[in-house]
């Protein structure tokens, strides 16, 4: 132990059903969705929603998707997290170093990680939201529940987040390993970039001097939209695609997983594939790199439903590029950003 004491790491994913029963998605949605900095609107509106809506239709809905997701181990986003973070103890110094792993709703809970660090007499936190992306529905919501619990102690120790880590040289290496085992001898017509999708006006709120309007200002990522969640998606295909060497014109940028009918981030993924099944496209490979682990979005979404729709209609070949989850380079870049935020490299 260096002589100002032990390290803590939080690893911190979304979370996920504690199983696949309607009761317990119900919970995990109810967590999930009262959220403010997810379903951003008036309080009873919200409650309203979720009370009338979410929780009578579409709970019961999501249970069946959550079937088709669960494994033996239980969710996959739950277990690549809990894989990651066994991956990265091995790899940090035991004495420096104390890892917890939370979810931002459900089990494990953030007090609870955040309690294994105390405990461990840590004199430092970094926190890392599993988010490569800075959005104030994932990363900022982390951030803000971090903050909220520190808010309880006698003694509050330094705590630094790391936030929006699309341009770290190992997590581009990380998907482009991933990305170029798929394309080892096969030709696709696409390379489709399908991104969580967020409300538009969550994106213009976070707009400094309405900066970010969500048009041609995205094709562009600096310093005044650092945190345009729609920016960052398209520099991170724009990086992505430069490894691999995937011209521009081959790469397609969209937005998957609407909810309500609020406008929400475009393209549309599903629109998308409608247009390039027009346009005579025959084969794609999908990436899916807002999410580190694979989870009901990539696997039953993506991998699924979409692919679905694109043969439907015609398409011959649709296949995913499986996320992350522990991963060697991935591994070495989460040990990297903790390095960085140590102070110690
Ligand atoms: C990549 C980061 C994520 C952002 C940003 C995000 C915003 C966001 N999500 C919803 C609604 C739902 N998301 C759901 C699942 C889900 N979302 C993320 C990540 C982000 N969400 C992940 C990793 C997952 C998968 C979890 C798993 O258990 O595998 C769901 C639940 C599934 C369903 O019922 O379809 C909902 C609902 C909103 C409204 C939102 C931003 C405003
Ligand atoms: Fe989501
Ligand atoms: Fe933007």
């Amino acid at each position: 132990m260096n002589k100002s004491g032990k390290i803590g790491v939080l690893l911190v994913n979304l979370g996920t059903p504690d199983s696949t029963a309607t009761g317990d998605v119900r919970k995990y949605l109810r967590e999930f969705l009262m959220d403010g900095r997810v379903i951003d609107i008036p309080y009873v509106n919200r409650w309203m929603l979720i009370n009338f809506i979410i929780a009578p239709f579409r709970a019961p809905k999501s249970a069946h998707e959550y079937r088709k997701l669960w494994t033996d181990r239980g969710s996959p986003l739950l277990f690549h997290t809990e894989d990651l973070k066994d991956r990265l103890i091995e790899k940090l110094d035991a004495k420096q170093y104390k890892v917890a792993i939370a979810m931002r709703y459900q089990t494990p809970s953030i007090e609870a990680g955040l309690e294994e660090l105390r405990k461990a007499h840590v004199t430092k936190i970094i926190v890392l939201p599993l988010f490569p992306q800075y959005a104030s529905a994932s990363t900022g919501s982390v951030q803000d529940k971090v903050m909220e619990i520190a808010r309880g102690w006698q003694i509050i120790p330094d705590i630094s987040f790391i936030s929006n880590f699309i341009e770290h040289p190992l997590f581009l290496e990380a998907w482009a390993e991933r990305g170029r085992a798929m394309l080892d001898g096969k030709e696709y017509d696409k390379i489709l970039f399908s991104y969580h999708g967020l409300p538009e006006r969550q994106i213009l709120k976070g707009s400094v001097d309405g900066y970010c309007q969500l048009g041609a200002c995205c094709n562009k990522y600096g310093a005044k939209n650092h945190y345009c969640y729609r920016a960052q998606c398209f520099q991170t295909t724009r990086l992505i695609c430069e490894k691999l060497g995937i011209p521009e014109d081959k790469a397609v940028n969209c937005f998957q997983s609407r909810l309500g009918k609020d406008p929400w981030v475009k393209p549309y993924t599903d629109e998308v594939i409608t247009e390039l099944s027009a346009q005579g496209v025959k084969k794609v490979l999908a990436f899916s790199p807002a999410f580190v682990a694979d989870c009901l979005e990539t696997t039953v979404e993506v991998a699924g439903e979409y692919r679905d729709k694109f043969l439907e209609l015609g398409g011959e070949e649709w296949d995913l590029v499986p996320s992350l989850n522990s991963e060697n380079t991935w591994v070495e870049c989460v040990k990297a950003m903790v390095l960085e935020h140590s102070g110690t490299n």
